[in-house]
């Protein structure tokens, strides 16, 4: 595609030339005769500094910011916001995407939403697709994830094979990283979800203000204007959310207890299944879903209101849940002990998370809650002791072990949760950690391992070592049943 098309309206083009573009990246290693390189200012590194590298690599291109301090031969885009130009210039380049394309942002549940949110559709007749944590899940292509909203340049081609290959609903997860830093500013959306805010990121975000208004990009940058926001109704920045997307003139739709579009009216929790009533406009409907925990039948609603909101009948959408799967490792009960003790692999590894998960054990567990639990190295430090005094106060047995320490000793990671977890136990050694938990648990307990849920690696160092949270209860079910 020649240059001059692909930066319509992005920026000052100079250099004269009009080449034919065959790739876009912002990698120089990637660079390649014909490619554009976009030279973005990253958290480590700015993109300027391997503009040489790229025009040796044979670019036919730069993109950069208005500023940058680059002189080159090659034809230079200058763009107030280059990150923005890429992600528009990946869609312009690939062309094609799913007709209702829907993203969910949120600190917590967006994975489960966006699954959810696939399988309505599929159950109602859609050729769809979700995009998140977990990868990608489609009729024609599945891979496992990395990013949980992939880069605009993996994103933009991505959604054209996906629109190929004949998907025409998809739902995609939005992480304050990728609203942030414009990872799906080429999308064109049908509507969008917000779930809630917690504490997460706070060592990329300043503070919690900016995190919030990072989500919002979703509403004030991306949805169109008079497109449906699906906003759970029921967190504590919910009315924040309902001014943003009010303000932008999207059409807001309210889930949950106080939602005004879907209410949830009773809720039953049983311990494998929840019943509720949910009125919308103005009919009542019997609901049940066959997964534990309240913030479950949460995403729901919003995967519900996400399916309404392009087209299916509120009727089939809400019948629908009635048959959804859990995503992989979100309360997901990996096996029951001899005793009849549920274990279950969760993906809590935020201070809410931890908090919600143990909370929503509780209406079935009549003996003990027993958590096995640790903290991410080079991830946000504050949510340690949070962490360790959210398990001591509301689980019955805590034991602190590791959850991938990267680069960071993890003795130290533990001694920052055991600093305000008295009490609980600490076994560095995953697999240990969760023996003894299954081991000692009795009749009537619940166990929770979480942090991990659907991750098959434990990194420490540079080195991922493959773990399964899964594998390991199996196994130590198993073998304490001999
Ligand atoms: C901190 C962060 O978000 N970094 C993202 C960011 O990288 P960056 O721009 O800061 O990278 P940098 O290392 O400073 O380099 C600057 C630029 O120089 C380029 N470069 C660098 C070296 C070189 O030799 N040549 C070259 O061209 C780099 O490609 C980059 O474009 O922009 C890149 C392109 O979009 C992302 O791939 C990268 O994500 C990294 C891999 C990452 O780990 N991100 C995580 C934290 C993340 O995004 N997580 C969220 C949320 C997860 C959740 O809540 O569950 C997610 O959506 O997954
Ligand atoms: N609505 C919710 N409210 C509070 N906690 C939740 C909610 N939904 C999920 N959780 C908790 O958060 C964990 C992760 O859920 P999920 O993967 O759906 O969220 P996410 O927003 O995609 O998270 P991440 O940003 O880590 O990918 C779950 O395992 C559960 O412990
Ligand atoms: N997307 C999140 C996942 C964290 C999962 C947890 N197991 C950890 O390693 O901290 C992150 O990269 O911060
Ligand atoms: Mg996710």
């Amino acid at each position: 595609m020649q240059l001059s098309l692909l930066a319509r309206g992005l920026g000052a083009l100079s250099g004269g030339a009009d080449p034919d573009i065959s790739l876009l990246t912002a990698d120089s290693r990637q660079a390649k005769p014909g490619a554009l390189f976009a030279a973005l200012p990253g958290s480590r590194a700015d993109g300027a500094s391997f503009a040489a590298d790229a025009a040796a690599k044979g670019a036919a291109a730069i993109l950069c910011r208005e500023d940058a301090a680059i002189s080159s031969n090659l034809p230079v885009l200058r763009s107030a916001e280059p990150r923005h130009a890429l992600a528009v210039m990946a869609a312009r380049f690939y062309g094609a995407q799913p007709e209702h394309l829907v993203a969910v942002t949120g600190t917590a549940g967006k994975t489960s939403i966006a699954t959810f949110t696939r399988q309505i559709w599929e159950r109602t007749g859609h050729v769809a697709a979700s995009i998140g944590t977990t990868g990608v899940v489609s009729p024609a292509l599945t891979t496992e994830g990395s990013l949980t909203t992939p880069d605009p340049v993996a994103l933009a081609e991505l959604m054209a094979s996906l629109a190929k290959s004949g998907v025409t609903h998809a739902a995609m997860e939005a992480s304050s990283h990728g609203l942030d830093q414009h990872r799906l500013d080429g999308m064109r959306l049908a509507a969008a979800a917000f779930t809630n805010l917690g504490h997460d990121h706070l060592d990329y975000h300043p503070d919690a203000e900016s995190y919030f208004q990072a989500k919002m990009r979703l509403f004030t940058a991306l949805l169109p204007k008079g497109a449906p926001a699906v906003i759970n109704a029921d967190d504590a920045w919910s009315g924040r959310a309902i001014e943003v997307a009010t303000g932008t003139s999207a059409r807001v739709m309210t889930v949950g207890r106080k939602g005004d579009y879907l209410r949830l009216k009773r809720l039953e929790h049983e311990r494998s299944r929840q019943i509720a009533e949910v009125e919308v406009e103005g009919e009542f409907h019997r609901v049940v879903l066959p997964l534990a925990g309240g913030f479950q039948m949460a995403n729901a609603l919003v995967a519900a209101g996400l399916a309404i909101a392009t087209g299916v009948p509120p009727r089939d959408a809400l019948h629908a849940l009635e048959s959804l799967k859990g995503a992989s490792g979100r309360l997901e009960l990996a096996g029951n002990t001899r005793a009849g003790v549920p274990v279950f692999v969760d993906y809590a590894h935020k201070p809410e998370a931890l908090e919600n998960v143990i909370a929503s054990v509780r209406p079935f567990t009549t003996g003990r809650v027993v958590v096995v639990f640790g903290c991410g190295g080079d991830r946000d430090r504050a949510k340690r002791p949070m962490m360790g005094e959210i398990a001591t106060r509301l689980a019955d047995v805590v034991i602190v072990t590791d959850d991938n320490p990267r680069s960071e000793d993890p003795a130290l990671i533990r001694a920052a949760i055991m600093a305000a977890a008295p009490g609980a136990r600490e076994i560095g050694d995953r697999r240990a950690a969760i023996r003894a938990a299954i081991a000692d648990s009795a009749s009537g307990d619940t166990v929770i391992v979480a942090g991990k849920g659907h991750e098959t690696g434990q990194k420490i160092g540079e080195v991922t070592h493959p773990f399964s949270d899964h594998e390991e209860v199996r196994a130590a079910i198993a073998e304490l049943a001999q």
